[in-house]
């Protein structure tokens, strides 16, 4: 059903990126998911990476949205254009145009039935024949070559932008899992609150997410980077340039990460004891974007006295599985919480 001359394409329809998979070719399509739109007229300026660079830099008549929040569809009519937009994109590096493509979109664990059917929706809106969603941390398990059908555990915790999935897997189905609101998007937040809180001094999320990537790390810095950043200074409303040290961003960022490894803390709590045993031979696979943290794997290691491994290319392997998993369709059905709508239900 999925061979030949299909263009059926996995997406890991994010809150901070989208990656499109297209078997054979791998991740083709890679971009913010971010969309301007123009108030004015109800259009749509631009989509992805170009944006992103509008954010916090639109005139008043264009406002530069993230669609997704927390993982689910904050908006749903952008989402859908915004799919849509990425579908083609993919569907431009295709040579042969036979038929309309099937789609899978990961999902968060925790999402309810009515976000998760508006995912389906959108995806079909977007342009799919047919719309199948997994649930995002068995995804990533996948994308992750871990051993998900083998009666042996597997731990997966997957750091995004909008939500953090813990999950251990066995026999091709999740045994117990943990999704937070808490990721990448809360650490960016942090920075901005305790610069502000600090300094007085109002810097915009692209800035807080470049000191995160530039000097951010999980506990304790080992060198005494800083960086400069410019933003408005909340008490003369004029722009202000200042350095913040390595050491003040841990701190910034110490209670999203003490956040995440409650998640990874609970999750462990309630694994059956022969799993747990599984996952203390093979360690805890960190994927996503947040797994790039510096020292978080070695904070988590730490902390749950448990080897832990940061997948290869981390920000591809839930786009990578959820690509697989369509691949592979008659092993998932009713297992890893795939669920399908096609266009005429
Ligand atoms: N080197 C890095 N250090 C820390 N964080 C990073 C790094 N690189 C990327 N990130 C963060 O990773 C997040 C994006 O990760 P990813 O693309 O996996 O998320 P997503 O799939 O869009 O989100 P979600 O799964 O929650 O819907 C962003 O918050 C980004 O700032």
């Amino acid at each position: 059903m999925f061979g030949g001359f299909s263009r059926d394409m996995g997406i890991d329809l994010g809150t901070a990126n989208t990656l499109v998979y297209v078997k054979g070719k791998g991740v083709i399509v890679r971009e913010p998911s971010v969309v301007a739109l123009r108030t004015d007229t109800d259009t749509i300026e631009a989509v992805g990476n170009s944006a992103k660079n509008m954010i916090g830099r639109t005139p008043g008549n264009i406002v530069a949205v993230r669609p997704m929040k927390d993982g689910v569809i904050a908006d749903f009519e952008t989402t859908a254009t915004m799919m849509k937009y990425f579908i083609n994109q993919a569907q431009k590096t295709r040579s042969v145009f036979t038929r309309k493509p099937n789609v899978m979109v990961c999902v968060p664990s925790g999402i309810t039935a009515v976000e998760k059917r508006a995912v389906e929706d959108a995806t079909k809106q977007a342009g799919a024949k047919e719309a199948y969603t997994i649930e995002e941390p068995f995804a990533a398990a996948i994308g992750a070559d871990l051993p998900v059908w083998e009666p042996t555990g597997s731990m997966v915790v997957d750091i995004g932008g909008g939500t953090t999935e813990v999950a251990i897997i066995s026999l091709g189905g999740i045994v117990t899992s943990q999704s937070i609101r808490v990721a990448g998007d809360e650490m960016d937040d942090a920075v901005i609150q305790y610069i502000k809180k600090t300094y007085n001094l109002m810097i915009g999320e692209r800035t807080a997410e470049a000191l995160k990537l530039q000097i951010g790390s999980a506990g304790k810095p080992e060198d005494i980077d800083s960086m400069e950043i410019r933003g408005r200074d909340l008490l003369t409303g004029l722009p202000k340039t200042i350095d913040v040290t390595a050491e003040e961003i841990a701190d910034a960022l110490s209670d999203t990460v003490a956040a995440i490894i409650e998640a990874v803390k609970v999750t462990l709590e309630k694994t059956p004891p022969e799993l747990a045993a599984d996952i203390m031979d093979r360690g805890i696979v960190l994927t996503g974007g947040g797994a790039l943290l510096r020292h978080l794997d070695h904070v988590i290691s730490e902390e749950t006295k448990m080897p832990v491994i940061v997948a290869e290319n981390p920000m591809d392997c839930v786009a990578i599985g959820t690509g697989r998993a369509l691949e592979n369709l008659h092993l998932f059905k009713s297992k890893a919480g795939i669920t399908s709508r096609s266009r005429s239900k």
